[in-house]
């Protein structure tokens, strides 16, 4: 898949988990399995070599099979490995800046905790703000207290901008969070720690109602294997 255009985000956004010991792949394997969705590489403590092939690895899974590979923190991870986009937090580049130096189709999410953040990442350029933490989460330390689907709301009402809510999310809080008037939801353990990964995803993407991925046609006697399918991301 090329590059999404602005505006195109998908719905579920699943984030590596890179916490020692882990492989990631399997969770990204479980991930696009659900349909088009986005990968986030995150990860705080690799070297830049395994960063990048990390994200070579990530997207040669991933884009085949319609999801877009958004890299956490790092555009120059980002852009070094033809990823679709970058996540920015406040410490990170500024978004504007990030978009002088980045293809005009980039995917750029800010986070935004409130709505003075949400309409300045507006206004700089994002793409789509991940507003959190949504509800308690033990991935993340030093974080505010849980904003809720009421604090998600009060983001939600100061910008046109998709808000993917993020934070202690699973697939039951979806209905409520959608309540609130966000586009989708970021998750890592949900799907990490699940007991089955696939299943998982599966069960995230179809409380977003998200399209799922359709049968792969029986391939004509002699033909290429092709992992690749037709869908789009997700509006
Ligand atoms: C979708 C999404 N939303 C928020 C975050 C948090 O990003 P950031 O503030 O950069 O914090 P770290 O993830 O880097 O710890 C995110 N990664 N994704
Ligand atoms: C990476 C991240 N950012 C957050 C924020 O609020 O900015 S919460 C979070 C962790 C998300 O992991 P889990 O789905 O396991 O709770
Ligand atoms: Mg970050």
């Amino acid at each position: 898949m090329s590059r999404t255009s602005r505006g195109l985000v998908p719905a579920l956004h699943v984030l590596t988990d890179t916490r020692e010991g882990r492989d990631p792949l399997p969770d990204v394997r479980a991930a696009v399995s659900s349909g088009p969705c986005a990968v986030q590489v995150r990860a705080k403590d690799l070297s830049d070599r395994d960063h990048l092939a990390l994200t070579l690895a990530v997207i040669a899974v991933a884009r085949p099979a319609g999801c877009l590979v958004i890299v956490d923190d790092r555009v120059d991870v980002a852009v070094a490995a033809d990823a679709d986009g970058v996540h920015l937090g406040a410490s990170d580049l500024p978004v504007d800046l990030v978009r002088t130096i980045t293809p005009p189709e980039f995917v750029i999410g800010a986070t935004a905790r409130d709505a003075l953040t949400a309409k300045a990442a507006e206004d700089l350029g994002a793409s789509y703000l991940g507003v959190g933490p949504a509800y308690a989460t033990t991935t993340k330390a030093g974080l505010p207290e849980p904003l809720g689907p009421e604090g998600v709301a009060l983001v939600v009402a100061a910008t046109s901008l998709p808000v993917i809510a993020v934070g202690g999310v699973t697939a039951a809080h979806v209905p409520a969070l959608r309540a609130a008037g966000v586009h989708g939801v970021a998750v890592v353990t949900a799907v990490s720690e699940a007991t089955h990964p696939t299943a998982a995803a599966a069960a995230l993407a179809a409380a977003l109602g998200c399209p799922p991925t359709p049968p792969t046609p029986p391939a004509a006697p002699g033909a290429p294997r092709s992992e690749s399918r037709t869908t789009s991301t997700r509006a």
